[in-house]
């Protein structure tokens, strides 16, 4: 009897695990569509168009993204069910990652759409995962977030990420080919994506998500999530936006999303048009805000998990 009973108890725990991967899933993957169909957006790929593009398009977001959904799920049941410490669990994270950026590429022909993504979402989500252990013997349906929930997933992020520039980079020098990011740490010491991870995302804990938290809940989605693009532009150390245009190019897209806050943002006349204006600079200039886009995607996960967006 006594063993039936821890059977099922077992069986229980299993599905809630299974159930609650899904629905981090399901965020994850709303948020990257999100962000896709998102416009009018400066430079980056949108319905509207390609922006400073030429491979890519919607549609080519729509299969990356039918893509993820399985190594998605792999990076938040892996976080749900992980026993060993933190910087294990992200080493282990990064082959689910590997193998995801091969998926993705096969999808869309060898175009990068989601690389980016793919490394800050498996972050967010096993983090999340990791968290969620605490609750699963709390509550019955998966949990509406509370801000020191979100709080304490970006100190399981620290953790998990601690020394990660340091070990990246460590044997570059002796690389025969070096990546993006890679080669714009050798020229001008830019930390990247990785940076950004291991200290933690903090613009987005401390800028981002108190600005979603206060906005207007009656404003549309689409002039929301453009304000929440723009902040995070004038202060992304984009590596995307180093390597297609070099320094300049990071200080226009900062001072351009700056002055377009500084206006009036989203509130003021003509802001559509503002934007349109600014996506034939940057489409002229070659330019692609695509870590921001990133962040952003970021954002809008955890958004979700606090029932705000
Ligand atoms: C670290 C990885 C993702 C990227 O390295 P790479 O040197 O190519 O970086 P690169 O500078 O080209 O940036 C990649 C993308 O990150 C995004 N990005 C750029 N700057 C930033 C930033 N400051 N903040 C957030 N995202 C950014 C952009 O979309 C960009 O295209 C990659 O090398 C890697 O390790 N891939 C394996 C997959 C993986 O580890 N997944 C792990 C899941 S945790
Ligand atoms: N809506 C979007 N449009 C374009 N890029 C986006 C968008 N959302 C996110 N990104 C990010 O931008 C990156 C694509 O940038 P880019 O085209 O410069 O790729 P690359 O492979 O780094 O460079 P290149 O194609 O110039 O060799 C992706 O990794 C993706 O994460």
């Amino acid at each position: 009897m006594r063993e039936e009973i821890s059977k099922k108890k077992i069986i229980n725990k299993i599905s809630k695990i299974e159930k609650w991967a899904t629905q981090l899933t399901i965020y994850a993957q709303q948020a990257v569509l999100y962000e896709a169909v998102l416009s009018p957006k400066p430079g980056l790929v949108d319905p509207v168009d390609s922006g400073a593009h030429r491979d890519m398009n919607i549609y080519t977001f729509m299969d990356s993204t039918c893509s993820l959904y399985q190594g998605f799920y792999q990076f938040a049941q892996k976080g749900l069910l992980w026993k060993d410490s933190l910087k294990k669990l992200f080493e282990k994270i990064r082959f689910i990652g590997i193998e995801l950026e091969k998926k993705m590429l096969k999808e869309t022909k060898n175009i990068n759409t989601h690389k980016g993504i793919i490394f800050s979402m498996g972050i967010f989500l096993a983090a999340t995962g990791f968290f969620l252990q605490r609750y699963l013997d709390v509550f019955i349906e998966f949990p509406i977030f509370e801000k020191e929930d979100s709080d304490e997933i970006f100190k399981i992020i620290k953790k998990m990420t601690r020394g990660l520039v340091a070990e990246d980079f460590k044997q570059i020098d002796k690389k025969d080919t070096l990546t993006h990011g890679e080669k714009l740490y050798f020229k001008y010491g830019f930390t990247g994506i990785r940076g950004e991870a291991e200290a933690g995302y903090p613009f987005i804990e401390n800028q981002i998500m108190p600005r979603i938290r206060c906005q207007d809940k009656k404003e549309s989605l689409q002039c929301r999530l453009l304000e929440i693009l723009f902040l995070l532009m004038s202060n992304t150390e984009d590596s995307n936006v180093i390597h297609r245009g070099g320094v300049e190019a990071l200080e226009l897209v900062k001072k351009e999303a700056k002055n377009f806050l500084k206006t009036g943002g989203l509130a003021q006349e003509n802001a559509l048009k503002k934007i349109e204006k600014m996506n034939s600079l940057f489409v002229q200039k070659h330019i692609s805000p695509g870590g921001s886009a990133d962040l952003l995607i970021v954002s809008i996960f955890l958004g979700k998990l606090e029932n705000i967006l």
